[in-house]
């Protein structure tokens, strides 16, 4: 066997990452306990039927699946939290008052890396409102994840708007597309390839590729579109939700995005940062089914805090101080409180410089090592 080997993107966090990465999970989830969200946390592995077909429009995903010896049933591990807490509340906090706002913090596994990103498992936290997918619900859902992330220390950030189902609202209304185009129509959107868009015939939609980049000029190009009221109420949805993160992120704007919008409806957002390679958030509006087939609007985010670390956040590890055998135990516990992390010896002859302590503690005093 050999030993200390992993799958494919599956890793250890060691130290000092591991912290690291515990404290970012707990300032936003900190975060978000004090904008009035409640903790939930779902298990790592469902049945595979409960974990999709919760949201609507969710596409089947490639799921990493186990078959479970004791119910006979296969399960998925989750890849995404936000499916588990739409479950949750239709289900068991169905009874409870809307907006319902519940926030998590956990692993996902995915089943395939991408190019950007070879981990496969990685760390997820956010926040939903479900009951409602308003512009308030949408301004409170991007402030939150603009705070959350200052909190863990990340600046420069920039807001990548993106509205998930613009191709399809299109095409079923002032841009009619046949159903069976509506793929190729998107793809050559996603490509940004104007000269295929215009010999398939998809003219109409030629101005949104120049509609993507910074606000506002991009906005600007957007307006410009005559597509009467389908885009009218979105950009007034876009201003008045960019109004609220001012100064808090840069702006930018991707009409037809819809990499990793798998759900999202008629809002979506990325979020990126300074020195941070690939996304560390992601979030928007989408649909929760009931049991019952009743549809209810929801809103949300998740940021991916393990980029984070890479590009050194998360805080520093308290320095480490060396603790005598006779040492006194309300000093040494002092000492915690003052911020220092003790390393108490356990026989007489532990070496504190090795056991990566900076200092030692000396008949009361701290001393350098
Ligand atoms: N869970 C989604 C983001 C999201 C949260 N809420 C709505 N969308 C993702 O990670 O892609």
């Amino acid at each position: 066997m050999s030993v200390g080997l992993l799958p494919e993107g599956l890793r250890d966090r060691l130290p000092p990452h591991a912290d690291a990465l515990a404290r970012l999970v707990w300032r936003a989830l900190d975060v978000a306990q004090a904008w009035g969200y409640e903790r939930v946390s779902p298990p790592l592995a469902e049945f595979e039927d409960t974990l999709v077909g919760r949201l609507k429009s969710s596409r089947p995903q490639d799921l990493l699946r186990v078959i479970d010896p004791v119910s006979q049933r296969t399960l998925a591990l989750r890849p995404d939290i936000t499916a588990q807490v739409g479950r949750i509340a239709v289900t068991r906090m169905a009874h409870r008052a809307r907006p319902l706002r519940l926030a998590y913090g956990g692993p996902v596994l995915k089943l395939k890396a991408t190019q950007l990103r070879p981990e496969r498992e990685m760390m997820q936290v956010g926040a939903e409102i479900v009951g409602t997918d308003n512009i308030a619900a949408a301004r409170e859902i991007v402030s939150l994840a603009l705070t959350a992330l200052e909190r863990a220390g990340v600046t420069g950030i920039t807001l990548d708007i993106t509205l998930p189902d613009l191709v399809d609202t299109l095409a079923a209304g002032p841009f009619p597309i046949e159903a069976g185009r509506i793929d190729r129509a998107r793809a050559l959107l996603d490509a940004k390839d104007a000269g295929g868009l215009a010999a398939a015939g998809f003219d109409r939609y030629l101005p949104l590729i120049d509609a993507a980049g910074p606000f506002p000029q991009a906005l600007d190009r957007l307006r410009a579109i005559d597509a009467g009221g389908v885009l009218a109420s979105r950009i007034a949805g876009i201003e008045a939700i960019t109004t609220a993160v001012a100064g808090k992120a840069a702006l930018t704007l991707d009409p037809t995005e819809r990499h990793g919008f798998e759900y999202q409806s008629w809002f979506g957002f990325s979020l990126f940062a300074e020195g941070v390679s690939g996304e560390i958030g992601r979030g928007g509006s989408y649909t929760v089914l009931h049991p019952d087939g009743r549809e209810e609007p929801a809103l949300g985010f998740s940021l991916y805090p393990d980029p984070l670390i890479d590009a050194g956040l998360g805080g520093k590890p308290r320095q480490r101080i060396f603790v005598p055998l006779d040492a006194d135990a309300g000093a040494v516990e002092g000492l915690r409180a003052d911020g220092w992390a003790t390393v108490a010896a356990l026989d007489g002859d532990d070496d504190a410089a090795a056991l990566g302590c900076t200092h030692r503690f000396e008949r009361g005093a701290v001393v350098a090592v």
